[in-house]
């Protein structure tokens, strides 16, 4: 549903700014079905108020505090492997390394 060409223009293509160019469509709290990173119905995530309140804070810091590297030699390989939810055929190895060198920076 998430990839369907008559809900999402281009549907395979990385495209976050999507979300930014048509917000309504990013509204997961919504009956269209168009896209459901949380599920829907009765058994739809109750954790949605943690998450929405947490993510930004939680991604924003770590790209804050740390420069994100991949193992030498390796390039990123976004492909995926086909199953009941979406997973990378080869699993991404990040490697964080600290931007500040005190503690302190990171409290
Ligand atoms: C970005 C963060 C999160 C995402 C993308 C996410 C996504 C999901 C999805 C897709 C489901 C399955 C819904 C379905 O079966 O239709 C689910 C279920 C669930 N989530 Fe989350 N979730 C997130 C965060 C959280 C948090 C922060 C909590 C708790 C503090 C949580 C607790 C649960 C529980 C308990 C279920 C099972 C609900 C049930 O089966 O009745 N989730 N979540």
């Amino acid at each position: 549903m998430q990839r369907d060409p008559e809900a999402w223009e281009n549907p395979m293509e990385f495209q976050p700014e999507r979300f930014l160019r048509d917000a309504g469509k990013g509204d997961f709290q919504e009956n269209s079905y168009n896209f459901l990173p949380f599920g829907s119905g009765r058994r739809v995530c109750p954790g949605i108020p943690l998450a929405e309140k947490m993510i930004l804070y939680v991604v924003s810091t770590l790209l804050l505090s740390f420069e994100w590297n991949l193992p030498q030699g390796t390039t990123l390989d976004l492909s995926e492997k086909f199953g009941l939810v979406s997973k990378m055929q080869q699993p991404l190895i990040a490697i964080p390394i600290a931007k500040y060198s005190s503690l302190e920076h990171y409290l």
